[in-house]
């Protein structure tokens, strides 16, 4: 897609494209869309970046509360949005077995448990395997450092959904 169709953008239309890059938080676009026009993909990237590590710890914590578990309630009762579900699938998340379910559900509580915000990590890069590893590793982080991984991994799914957008045709989207 070409960034000048993306600068000619309505601000509703902005916001329709690009509401869900990071999960259930439409206002960082409509944050965002004030810094128009943007020069490539990279920048709107960029400015996406800056509004997430320009957040109080509060406002990072809340962003990573708007993410749904892994394998958790909303997969199972087929709530997730459309590019969630798409990423939990692709990760094996929607063929786990009884144990593999159990053991989701205990480490994502454990987790959540301990920092106060849910586990996140860009299932797109990532198998089953390297999800339940690394849910246990970063479970032994401290709260700030895990806060900072968490948002590393939100600013990852946002990368692959903004390219997701940006190589598809603007039309099937709005
Ligand atoms: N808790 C999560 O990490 N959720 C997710 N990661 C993704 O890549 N997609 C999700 O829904």
């Amino acid at each position: 897609m070409d960034i000048n169709v993306v600068n000619a953008l309505t601000y509703e239309d902005f916001v329709k494209l690009f509401g869900n890059v990071v999960e259930k938080c439409p206002l960082i676009p409509a944050a965002i869309w004030s810094h128009l026009p943007f020069k490539d993909l990279a920048d709107v990237e960029a400015h996406i970046r800056e509004f997430i590590h320009s957040l109080p710890d509060s406002g990072k914590e809340g962003v990573l509360r708007c993410h749904p578990d892994l394998a958790g309630l909303d997969l199972q009762s087929g709530t997730l949005t459309r590019e969630s579900q798409e990423e939990q699938s692709q990760a094996g998340m929607t063929t786990l077995d009884s144990a593999e379910s159990l053991q989701m559900y205990t480490l994502n509580t454990e987790y959540k448990e301990r920092f106060g915000f849910p586990f996140v990590i860009c299932a797109r890069l990532n198998s089953k395997a390297d999800i339940v590893r690394q849910l246990s590793e970063r479970l032994k982080n401290d709260r700030a450092a895990e806060r900072e991984r968490a948002v590393e991994e939100v600013t990852k799914i946002c990368s692959l959904r903004l390219r997701n957008i940006f190589l598809s045709d603007i039309q099937t989207k709005l």
